[in-house]
Order: structure tokens, then C-alpha cells, then sequence
């Protein structure tokens, strides 16, 4: 079987990135089967500018292609917030309850046509000693007024999905995994990995 490596210690992502390559025959490690390894700084001001930046780093200590994803959630009624924030927006121990709430409480009693919002993912893949190419994804949606549903990681209790009439973590996650921002960006990442053959090295 295939292996990829993915830049990311969120656990959510892992389990969907495993959940998505494994259609494809690709076996996913990630920074969790290194622990050693410290967070990377995102110091960017756009997800793909962070997905870069954690690509190319670990790319670069690893010796080996590596896809990092930036992602998070953008709420128009915020001006775009939280942004590239989305892990940290009620501070720097990125608690998703926490998170949740403070985006419930700013949007508190705003009516539900202005609650629109979109879930973004730049998925990044860094090569040694070659390009870095950057896909992406999004997903758009409404923030209900309270979380529903149990799938799903982050803020998808209170995104709602106006097609499929349900929140994000009240849909089984073969559908999310078909819809969310991650697998548009996904669907990008293998047609670039088919042209670059990377994926397996
Ligand atoms: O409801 C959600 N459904 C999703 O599908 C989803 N994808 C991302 N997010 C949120 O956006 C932050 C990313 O921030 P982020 O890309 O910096 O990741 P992170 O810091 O958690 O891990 P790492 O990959 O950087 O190691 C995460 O913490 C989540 O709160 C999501 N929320
Ligand atoms: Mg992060």
C-alpha cells in the first residue's frame, strides 16, 4: 500500500484524511506517530500561506513529500472571522467547545440570513528539492443558534448545511466526506498527486 505523510496533530483531520485516502489505497501517517515533533508557527495571513508553511517545513526535517491543511471557518457577519484563527479564536489551548461558544455568543440574536459562513481548506504538498503546490476547498453554510449532532470535529455542530438540511456533525460522515471543503480540496490534490506520481514515495 501507498503512504502520504500529513502535517497535522488534529485528530479530526487524521481520521478524515485516513477516511478519505484509504478509498484510494493510500495508507495516511501523520505528526501524531511523531510526537517529537513541535507545532509548526502559522504565521500566515491566508490558509494557504500556513498550508505552505507547514508543508515545507516538515517536508524539509522529514525528507519526504508532505501535505499540510490549513483550514477553518469564515462567518460573513464577523468580516471573515475567525479565519485563519479558526483552531485558536478563544485562545491558544484550541478547545472546539470553547471556540463554538465564542462564535455563538457574537452572533447572538442575529437573524438566521445573516448567519451565512463558508468552511475553507488549503491542502499544501511540499516535494524536497522541488515545487510546492497549494488546492483548495470550500463548503458553504449558515451558523445555527445551538450545537446539533454528534460527527465531526471543530465548529460542525453549529454549521449547518442548507441542502442536506442538517449540521455538519449531524451528517454521517460518508456524506460529509463527500461535501466538506477538505474533500473539494482533496478531489484537486489527487488529480496534481496522479500528474506528480508523488504519492508512494
Ligand atoms: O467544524 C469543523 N469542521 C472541519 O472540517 C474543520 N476543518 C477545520 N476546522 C476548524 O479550523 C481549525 C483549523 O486550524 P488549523 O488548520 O490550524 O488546524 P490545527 O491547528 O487544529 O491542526 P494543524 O493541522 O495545524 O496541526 C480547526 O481547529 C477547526 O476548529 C474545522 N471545523
Ligand atoms: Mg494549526
Amino acid at each position: 500500500m501507498k503512504e502520504l505523510m500529513i502535517a497535522t496533530k488534529n485528530k479530526g483531520k487524521v481520521n478524515e484524511f485516513k477516511e478519505l485516502f484509504s478509498s484510494r489505497g493510500i495508507n495516511v501517517k501523520s505528526l501524531l506517530d511523531y510526537p517529537e515533533i513541535d507545532d509548526i508557527e502559522e504565521t500566515g495571513s491566508t490558509f494557504a500561506e500556513n498550508a505552505i508553511i507547514k508543508a515545507e517545513a516538515i517536508s524539509k526535517l522529514l525528507k519526504l513529500p508532505v501535505i499540510a491543511d490549513d483550514s477553518g471557518l469564515s462567518i460573513d457577519y464577523l468580516d471573515g472571522r475567525p479565519g485563519v484563527y479558526s483552531a485558536r479564536y478563544a485562545g491558544e489551548q484550541k478547545n472546539d467547545l470553547a471556540n463554538t461558544a465564542m462564535v455563538l455568543v457574537e452572533l447572538k440574536d442575529v437573524p438566521s440570513e445573516k448567519r451565512t459562513a463558508r468552511f475553507h481548506c488549503a491542502l499544501a504538498i511540499a516535494i524536497p528539492e522541488e515545487k510546492t503546490y497549494v488546492v483548495e476547498g470550500t463548503c458553504e453554510g449558515q451558523i445555527t443558534e445551538a450545537p446539533r449532532g454528534e460527527n465531526g470535529f471543530g465548529y460542525d455542530p453549529v454549521f449547518y448545511v442548507v441542502e442536506e438540511g442538517k449540521t455538519m456533525a449531524e451528517l454521517p460522515k460518508d456524506v460529509k466526506n463527500k461535501i466538506s471543503h477538505r474533500a473539494k480540496a482533496l478531489v484537486k490534490m489527487d488529480k496534481l498527486l496522479n500528474e506528480l506520481e508523488v504519492s508512494g514515495k
